[in-house]
């Protein structure tokens, strides 16, 4: 089977895609931006720009994949209030133009599209833990460009009889995760306190919500089993189907450090609206596939802090 990751730069692509050659022995190929750069042994890499049609054309008939991941995306919540713009144009054109250039090839491959748990956005007291068939109510610009996105995959899938599968993963968090995200960003506060690097102060934004975290070697799996066994035009939830309060995983990530950590709330760290608790019903994604996370919480936390101690 051939393998292609569009946008598989960032932080899930390199685990997707050992993960795509250890286990399932797949060829891969990825795509990237310009700017990055990527070693991936094994892999065929790509420069794409997914606003530009003409050089997605191009990819898929050069690689002519079985199964497309559609990862590429301006993934940051916090980020997609300050660039809206951007975030719409990456997140919603750039995956049309995706699905139009599929949609042109003459087979079908099967594409599983990246959204999120955050489309389901102002979740009502009775609807939590999540499951897919309620009604998204995004609330931010990220989780409405990837409320659209699955929409629009859904509509191309039914009216086009397209090989399209839709994935909300809920929040995924690992080693070598962008300190722009939550815990990668308390760990590599933590590890520059124990080096010496920055006041014992750790600086946070709204530590009351509650999120559902997942390790991303965990998620990529679900991706791959999706991939393979999920239905045209449905939608998975991905996630640990338990969510904590970011105050409880900030004291976990504390208690792994022997320094006196203050914490002090940095205005900057807030956001307009955030969501208090987002948390995943995981029963359709078990029945199609028989995932279930394997990677317990604590296990992750201590090696993203490891990564942050060793990287610093
Ligand atoms: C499912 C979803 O998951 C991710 O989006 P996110 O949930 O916004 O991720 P995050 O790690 O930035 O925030 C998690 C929570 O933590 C709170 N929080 C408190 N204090 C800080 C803080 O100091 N930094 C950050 N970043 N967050 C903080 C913050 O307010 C929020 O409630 C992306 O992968 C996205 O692509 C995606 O799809």
């Amino acid at each position: 089977m051939q393998a292609l990751i569009i946008g598989g730069a960032g932080f899930v692509g390199s685990y997707l895609a050992a993960h795509c050659m250890n286990n399932w022995h797949w060829k891969v190929a990825i795509t990237k931006m310009d700017s990055e750069s990527l070693e991936l042994p094994g892999t065929d890499v790509y420069n794409l720009n997914l606003l530009d049609p003409t050089q997605i054309r191009e990819i898929l008939n050069t690689v002519h994949p079985d199964y497309i991941f559609h990862l590429a995306a301006q993934s940051s919540v916090a980020l997609s209030w300050k660039k809206p713009g951007l975030t719409i144009d990456v997140n919603i054109k750039g995956s049309v133009n995706l699905l139009d250039a599929i949609r042109e090839l003459d087979y079908k491959p099967r594409t599983l599209l990246i959204g999120s748990g955050e489309e389901y956005g102002h979740i009502r007291p009775g609807e939590t833990p999540i499951n897919e068939d309620n009604t998204p109510r995004p609330g931010n610009i990220y989780a409405a460009t990837k409320t659209c996105q699955n929409m629009i995959a859904k509509i191309y899938a039914d009216a086009y009889q397209m090989d399209n599968i839709m994935v909300r993963a809920f929040n995924h968090i690992g080693p070598n995760q962008a300190p722009m995200f939550v815990v990668a960003d308390f760990c590599k506060q933590a590890a520059e306190i124990e080096k010496g690097l920055r006041e014992p102060v750790i600086r946070v934004g709204n530590l009351s919500a509650m999120r559902d975290f997942t390790d991303v070697r965990d998620v990529v799996r679900a991706y791959a089993l999706l991939v393979q066994k999920g239905q045209a035009g449905e939608t998975y939830n991905i996630g640990s189907g338990h969510a904590i309060a970011i105050r409880e995983i900030l004291d976990q990530i504390c208690a792994m450090t022997d320094h006196d950590i203050h914490v002090e709330v940095d205005p900057e760290r807030l956001r307009p609206v955030d969501i208090p608790i987002i948390e995943a019903d995981t029963r359709k994604l078990h029945a199609a596939t028989g995932w279930q996370p394997e990677i317990p919480l604590s296990q992750t936390l201590k090696e993203t802090l490891d990564y942050w101690r060793a990287k610093l």
